[in-house]
């Protein structure tokens, strides 16, 4: 079946000023997948991302979600779309349950809080404040948040970054099953086992300008058969294989 773009960027170009931070990229989103932006700090991915949600303005380019021009209807783009928070944005007095149901009437949504916890395992965690959870747990709620809407999309910019190997392993997990019940997952990451894992494609960015797209399989492939040979002999597991084998793949934050 051919793949139904849900994101098309064309020639998107954002200056900053007299510096160019994202020089005229391209490229599509399929429905249904889960696609990475990697590149280097100061790439330009997290200033794609921002125009891409309609809360920075490009310089040129043409960009749709969903169908969507996002020059004349960002409003329809913001009901579709999730997009996860800084902490900072979180009342520090407030529970779970009532951050979400703070979300759900921004969204004028009438959704269970628990059914949202649910979704991440944090029932347990339901009158627990936000500041007091686990990087993990943080990571999960900041998930469940962008779900509120029931979006057709959500973006993760850099969304295990500083998580152990369990909790990143758990949120692939989660990542991968909201997926699979039919969101298109936008991710960033510096973590190139995690965008192999996790990407059914990635995007290279790199000073402004996209320099590959393709699967993860296709690009080590690729450069496999233009003669690439690691220097050491790689071995059937790496020091986080111990890890985690030692010390389980169990939820660890409570
Ligand atoms: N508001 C701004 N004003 C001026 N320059 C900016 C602004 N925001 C970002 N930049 C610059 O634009 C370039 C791209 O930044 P961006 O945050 O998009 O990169 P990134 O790929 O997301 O990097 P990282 O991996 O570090 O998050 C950087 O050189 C950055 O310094």
């Amino acid at each position: 079946m051919a793949q139904q773009p849900i994101i098309t960027v064309n020639n998107l170009v954002k200056n900053y000023g007299d510096f160019a931070a994202v020089k005229g990229i391209s490229f599509e989103v399929y429905e249904g997948e889960i696609f990475g932006l990697l590149g280097p700090n100061g790439a330009g991915k997290t200033t794609t991302l921002e125009i891409i949600e309609t809360l920075r303005d490009k310089t040129s380019g043409n960009i749709t979600v969903d169908g969507f021009n996002i020059e004349t209807a960002a409003d329809s783009i913001k009901q579709r779309i999730g997009v996860q928070l800084q902490a900072a944005g979180y009342y520090p007095n407030l529970n779970l349950t009532e951050l979400i149901e703070l979300f759900c009437g921004l969204y004028g949504v009438n959704i269970s809080p628990v059914t949202m916890l649910e979704k991440v395992a944090l029932t347990d965690k339901a009158k627990a404040k936000y500041k007091d959870l686990s990087g993990g747990q943080k990571q999960r709620f900041s998930i469940a948040t962008t779900l509120i809407n029931n979006p057709r999309i959500i973006f993760l910019d850099e969304p295990t970054t500083g998580l152990d190997p369990q909790a990143r392993r758990n949120l692939w997990d989660l990542i991968r099953q909201i997926r699979d019940n039919g969101t298109t997952v936008v991710i960033t990451t510096h973590y190139m086992d995690e965008a192999e894992e996790l990407c059914d494609r990635v995007a290279f960015v790199d000073g402004g300008h996209i320099i590959g797209i393709d699967t993860p399989d296709h690009f080590i492939d690729e450069l496999i058969a233009g003669g690439f040979k690691r220097r050491k002999e790689v071995k059937e597991a790496n020091l986080e294989d111990v890890f985690i084998a030692k010390t389980g793949k169990e939820w660890r934050e409570g």
